[in-house]
């Protein structure tokens, strides 16, 4: 049995419905096609929304979209005056208006930052981030309900998983949109947007986005919760069929301070409020106490493993999804796994241990919405996920992969992979931090890389609004500490920018040697400064492999 949504349609609903419908496509951003106005005084009631004294009456004023840059806005949108790190989005409600917005709602700080009472009327929310959640939500017909919502959180692997998921229901027929750090898609098909790496768009975003998927007609969505998405209201309003946990490693402690309000953010997916069942991997530390929370919170808990037999947990009665072996040496990856309902063989794309725990998750949680997994996993074997352990084949040359690893953790699990392929050569990492991200994790990014390799240069990666040299500098710091610990020699070296660095490590390699370029895998640029520059590691190598050619001939 596969869990059918709710199919009661939301008073904003798209596709189908009649009354003065309005079709929006043609304008672009993120916006479904087709949306029912949505009566402004109704959201007032559902947000329990204040007005400030002497604004313009709500009655009579129909919304059509939800925005929260005053350079998305639509006409007929809800614009809403978020506070933020750099400034506050009331201070762009004037220009939001003018380009259509048909209301405007801030909180009490934004409110006073209203140069002029706007002639739109007003609307004031404690937090406004939660309230633009609900807001989207209504204006777009609740669409999450009329879909089977999947999520993934954890540090590493919910892309990777994530995709696993899409390609496990797109083999048993069903239709499957994907949010996710990738960008958007219905079944392979990409929705056009305006983004950077985003993970989890803002909830203005993710309800239209659904609202699109349900048009294109997505039965289910799978989509990435990332710490910030869950902290901040992104994914609010939507109780996932499934939410799921990958691993806790060290990131983003810029962002929650600790590695502790890290891990309760992640931990937020793991109550009735976001989720109806939940898949947990307790080969990781964090697992056990999700398990135990999520047991006390009543809902259905399976778990994942690596370790050959189930693993008896605190919470007894949970569901438990085991490795019984795998073949790293076979192509695809021959895979045996233990479910609760009995063995299950299967041929998995991708390498590397940490993937059979993706697909173990990936696998646990279609079989926890009653999806056939004999015809689920059937879709694995071809999956390949786009810089994530991707070769680029140097004609003559040493074995290269591109891999997007830009946390400690990330680094020693794919490296560990690149080690047992090694053999009789050396294992060559380009690796770099990303600027404006966790400073705390670059010495140990640094050291994980020095931990497994035989070469390390040191790169930038994006260096964003920060000066390179000194993200260089505190990796390196970390890298060459542990260079120094280790009992057989590793050379440090800093690459400086990113193509001079792939190009000394081409210029370094032997034909047995592996190079290993992480941190950015399918980026297709460079952010320096506000600007985006085209840079592609795979498209680096192959040309300095190219170049090094001409200049050896
Ligand atoms: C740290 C963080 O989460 N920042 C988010 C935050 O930005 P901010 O506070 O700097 O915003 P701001 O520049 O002060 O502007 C305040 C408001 O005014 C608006 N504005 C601003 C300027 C203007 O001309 N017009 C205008 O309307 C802005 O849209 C914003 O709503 O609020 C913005 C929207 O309100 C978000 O888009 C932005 O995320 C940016 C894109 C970002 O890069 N976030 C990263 C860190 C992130 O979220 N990463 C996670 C983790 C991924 C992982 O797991 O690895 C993710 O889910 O992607
Ligand atoms: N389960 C895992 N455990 C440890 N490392 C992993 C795991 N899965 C993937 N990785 C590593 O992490 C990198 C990023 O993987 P993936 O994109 O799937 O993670 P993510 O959680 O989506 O990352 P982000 O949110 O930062 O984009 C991979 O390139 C690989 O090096
Ligand atoms: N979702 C991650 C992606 C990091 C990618 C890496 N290339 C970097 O720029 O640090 C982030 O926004 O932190």
């Amino acid at each position: 049995m596969v869990m059918s949504p709710d199919p009661i349609p939301g008073p904003g609903a798209p596709a189908g419905s009649v009354g003065a419908v309005s079709d929006r496509s043609a304008a672009g951003g993120l916006r479904p096609a087709l949306t029912q106005p949505y009566p402004l005084d109704r959201l007032v009631e559902v947000l329990g929304a204040a007005r400030p004294d002497g604004a313009v009456e709500a009655s009579g004023v129909q919304v059509r979209g939800v925005a929260f840059d005053n350079r998305q806005v639509l006409p007929g949108d809800l614009y809403i005056g978020l506070p933020g790190n750099r400034t506050h989005g009331a201070r762009f409600a004037a220009e939001a208006v003018d380009a259509g917005a048909v209301a405007v709602l801030t909180d009490l700080a934004g409110a006073e930052l209203l140069t002029a009472s706007p002639d739109v009327p007003v609307l004031l929310a404690d937090d406004p981030r939660r309230a633009m959640a609900t807001a989207a939500a209504e204006v777009y017909g609740r669409p999450a309900t009329r879909l089977i919502m999947l999520a993934v959180t954890g540090t590493n692997g919910k892309t990777t998983t994530c995709d696993l998921l899409a390609a496990g229901l797109r083999a048993t027929g069903l239709s499957c949109g994907v949010i996710g750090t990738l960008g958007y898609f219905v079944d392979g098909i990409e929705i056009p947007a305006q983004r950077t790496t985003v993970t989890t768009p803002e909830s203005a975003d993710v309800q239209a986005l659904l609202a699109i998927m349900v048009e294109r007609g997505a039965q289910a969505v799978v989509m990435e919760a990332s710490s910030h998405a869950l902290a901040l209201g992104r994914v609010d309003e939507i109780v996932y069929d499934v939410g799921a946990f990958t691993n806790l490693g060290r990131d983003h402690l810029d962002f929650h301070g600790t590695l502790e309000a890290y891990f309760e953010a992640k931990a937020q997916l793991f109550t009735a409020e976001r989720s109806r069942r939940v898949v947990i991997n307790i080969d990781d530390p964090r697992g056990a106490e999700l398990v135990t929370r999520s047991t006390a919170a009543g809902l259905d808990v399976a778990t994942t493993s690596l370790a050959g037999q189930p693993v008896p947990m605190a919470g007894a009665g949970t569901d438990q999804y085991a490795c019984l072996s795998y073949d790293p040496l076979s192509d695809p990856v021959a895979v045996r796994i233990l479910t609760p309902t009995g063995e299950l063989e299967f041929g998995l794309g991708l390498p590397g241990s940490y993937n059979v725990a993706n697909a173990l998750t990936a696998l646990a949680m279609l079989d926890r919405i009653g999806i056939d997994l004999r015809q689920a996993s059937a879709g694995l074997s071809e999956v390949a996920v786009p810089g994530r352990l991707e070769r680029v084949e140097l004609a003559g040359g040493p074995r290269a992969y591109v891999d997007f690893a830009h946390t400690p953790q990330a680094i020693r699990s794919v490296l560990a992979e690149l080690r047992s392929v090694t053999r009789d050569g050396r294992l060559i990492t380009v690796v770099g931090c990303g600027g404006d991200r966790d400073p705390a994790k670059r010495g140990p990014m640094g050291a994980a890389a020095a931990e497994l390799s035989d070469l390390v240069i040191i790169t930038d990666d994006n260096p964003r609004t920060e000066d390179p040299d000194r993200i260089r500098a505190a990796a390196l710091a970390g890298a060459r500490e542990q260079a120094d610990r280790q009992d057989r020699p590793v050379r440090i070296v800093d690459g400086r920018d990113r193509s001079r660095a792939i190009r000394l490590a081409l210029a370094e390699a032997a034909p047995q040697d592996v190079i290993a370029v992480l941190g950015k895998g399918h980026e297709h640029g460079q952010e320096i400064n506000g600007t985006v520059l085209a840079f592609d590691d795979a498209e680096q190598l192959v040309s300095g492999w190219q170049d090094r050619e001409v200049t050896a001939s």
